[in-house]
């Protein structure tokens, strides 16, 4: 089964000077269950848009989106969805244990299950040790840790990201990858995410999405068939990379 589907989806926004700017046209796109799709193409090409309209935050235009089947403007179940920014957009006044416990907080868990769940999550992302830190006592990679356990406190099973490990350190970003993929693997979760980087959409996915701009279009499919983990430096990894380069 589908988790995330898309049939013939179109967005236009309406800009400042009255002028109408068509992002994204005639867009099928499918994650199956369990499946790790990236989309990737160039700035501008209504990546964080469409993820936007399966996020359920923006409506689209044309088009029908389908959520585990349902259709979305039916979908109730919006707590099997989480979403991943670029920024950790970490609360500064809540401790890591607050800030992961927000999604819990939401659905009014009483606080000893909160705890309880919380503390699980955080030995997840392996930050059990900083519950009680706060943001600023935490280096880029523990707040974004921290920023993925508070994704997962409400256990999805679809998970977005947009960028998300763009602003890490690349040594860091390899360690959030194997993150990702174990904890995927481990809590059978989906994952839809937008990229610029090409390897990490090569390391990560099984299935690639190339858009092209103007209006944003899928310009190619490409299914990554190679076992996991994947190491960047394999000569099968590089030679997807290139052939990934070659069609955006
Ligand atoms: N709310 C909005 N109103 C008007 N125009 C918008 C709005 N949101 C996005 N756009 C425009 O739509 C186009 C696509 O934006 P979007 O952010 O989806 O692209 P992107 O592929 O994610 O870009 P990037 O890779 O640079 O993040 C851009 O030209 C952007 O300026």
């Amino acid at each position: 089964m589908s988790v995330v589907q898309l049939e013939s989806v179109g967005k236009s926004f309406v800009r400042r000077d009255g002028e109408q700017l068509e992002v994204l046209r005639n867009i099928d796109l499918d994650v199956p269950e369990r499946s790790i799709v990236a989309l990737v193409g160039a700035s501008g090409c209504g990546k964080s848009t469409l993820l936007n309209i399966v996020a359920g935050l923006i409506p689209p235009d044309q088009g029908a989106v389908f959520l585990n089947g349902q259709k979305s403007s039916a979908f109730k179940d919006w707590r099997t969805m989480t979403y991943m920014f670029q920024e950790d957009r970490l609360f500064p006044w809540r401790t890591t244990a607050q800030n992961v416990a927000l999604g819990l907080e939401a659905a009014g868990l009483p606080r000893k299950e909160r705890r309880e769940r919380v503390m699980q999550v955080l030995e997840l992302v392996g930050l059990e040790k900083f519950a009680d830190s706060f943001p600023h006592e935490l280096s880029g990679g523990m707040r974004s840790r921290a920023a993925l356990g508070r994704s997962l406190v409400t256990e999805p099973s679809i998970l977005l990201m947009d960028e998300p490990f763009s602003k890490l350190d690349p040594s860091i970003r390899t360690q959030m990858h194997d993150e990702v993929l174990r904890i995927a693997a481990l809590r059978q979760m989906s994952v839809l995410f937008v990229t610029h980087d090409v390897e990490e959409a090569v390391v990560l996915a099984n299935k690639i999405v190339v858009l092209m701009p103007r209006p944003g279009r899928v310009k190619e499919t490409r299914e990554i068939a190679l076992p996991y983990p994947r190491n960047p430096l394999s000569p099968e990894v590089a030679e997807e990379v290139r052939l990934l380069r070659l069609s955006l």
